[in-house]
């Protein structure tokens, strides 16, 4: 059953919006940052992560955002380029915003954290004059990354383009993305967060993004409940992930299918929920059945957390399938349904 009618006619298949970064991971890991002494530099940044994960496997990708007018700005764009990600709405800033950095740190396989640097922050300098109705017409879907909606101006960037999505019949997918820095108060999180997720056609978070959207709606509601909430506000999937222990995707005709992670050697924690997204979304583009996308989901998720970077090892579909025939193979073609 087709949950999401794409505009198959538009020639992009999502442009999303927020920030793109630059990850630093440690080389020498398994050990605190304060040790660790050399790091290998990726694009980063949730969105941009996604990005690269639908354009390995084959979507036509665009983003808006903003970033620094320096090397690490060349670096990013010219990585979008090269994966041949649309950079026409990627804008520099002048007045000496720099672009996020993410130093990680990986303590062992199950322990990370992540030091974001964000003071001066490039990617929320996105203002309303950079978004463009013609740009947002060309595509099927747009992604909002939750993050874009902490401080003005990417503030109402991010509701400008909502906006025009809804009214060119463009797809909108909140991909919650919660991250402690740059939000002034929980209050504003569930403002803006609410404010997205009730226009958005497709959300994806963990429980936790979630009961921050929802604190000023109703707290300490189940996953059940949650869903239910955002399909009577118009979304048609929800889905609610929990880390190691799966995911769940709701659908608005009341049905609901649960995945759980392929089983792999785990190299760190995080990076997971980007695959997830990219492989996920790639499913609806392609028409697939709902648990087969939590299925390509997983298992791109359990292929990042294996990985050392977050976007640089986005997998093709081609590795993709590669993964998911081995694990079959392995462990039983039910190995991550539930
Ligand atoms: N230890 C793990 N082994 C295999 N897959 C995992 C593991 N941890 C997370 N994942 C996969 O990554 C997905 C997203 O992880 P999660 O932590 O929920 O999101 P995020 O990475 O955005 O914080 C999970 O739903 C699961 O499929
Ligand atoms: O999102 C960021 O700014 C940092 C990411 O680039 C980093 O790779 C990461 O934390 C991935 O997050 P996740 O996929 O949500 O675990």
């Amino acid at each position: 059953m087709g949950y999401i009618e794409f505009d198959n006619t538009k020639e992009i298949d999502l442009i999303a919006l927020g920030r793109v970064a630059v990850d630093f991971n440690p080389v020498d890991y398994y050990k605190k940052l304060t040790e660790s002494t050399t790091f290998k530099k990726y694009l980063g940044g949730s969105p941009a992560n996604i990005s690269v994960g639908l354009a390995r496997l084959g979507k036509k990708v665009g983003f808006i955002g903003r970033v620094s007018d320096d090397q690490f700005g060349d670096f990013v764009t010219d990585f979008f380029n090269n994966e041949g990600i649309d950079t026409s709405h990627i804008f520099r800033c002048k007045n000496g915003e720099k672009i996020g950095l993410t130093f990680t740190e990986i303590l062992s396989e199950t322990e990370s954290s992540i030091l974001m640097y964000r003071n001066g922050i490039a990617d929320l300098q996105l203002s309303v004059e950079d978004i463009d109705e013609d740009y947002i017409k060309k595509t099927k879907a747009l992604l909002i990354s939750g993050t874009a909606l902490s401080a003005s101006p990417s503030r109402e960037a991010a509701l400008k383009a909502l906006a025009l999505a809804k009214k060119n019949n463009v797809v909108v997918i909140f991909d919650i993305d919660y991250r402690p820095y740059t939000w002034k108060n929980t209050d504003e999180i569930s403002i803006y967060y609410s404010i997205v997720a009730k226009e958005s056609d497709i959300i994806l978070g963990s429980r936790e993004e979630f009961d921050l959207t929802e604190k000023l709606i109703e707290e300490g509601r189940t996953d059940k409940q949650t869903a239910e909430y955002f399909h009577s506000k118009g979304c048609k999937i929800v889905v609610i992930k929990h880390g190691k222990e799966g995911s769940t995707a709701y659908t608005n005709d009341g049905n609901s299918y649960s995945i759980k992670p392929f089983p792999v050697k785990l190299l760190k924690s995080f990076g997971g929920g980007d695959g997830y997204a990219s492989a996920f979304l790639y499913g609806l583009f392609e028409g697939m059945e709902i648990i087969d996308c939590l299925e390509l989901g997983s298992a791109s998720a359990a292929m990042l957390v294996a990985s050392h970077a977050c976007s640089q090892d986005m997998p093709t579909a081609e590795q993709l399938m590669e993964f998911i025939k081995k694990a079959k193979e392995e462990y039983g073609e039910m190995i991550a349904r539930i």
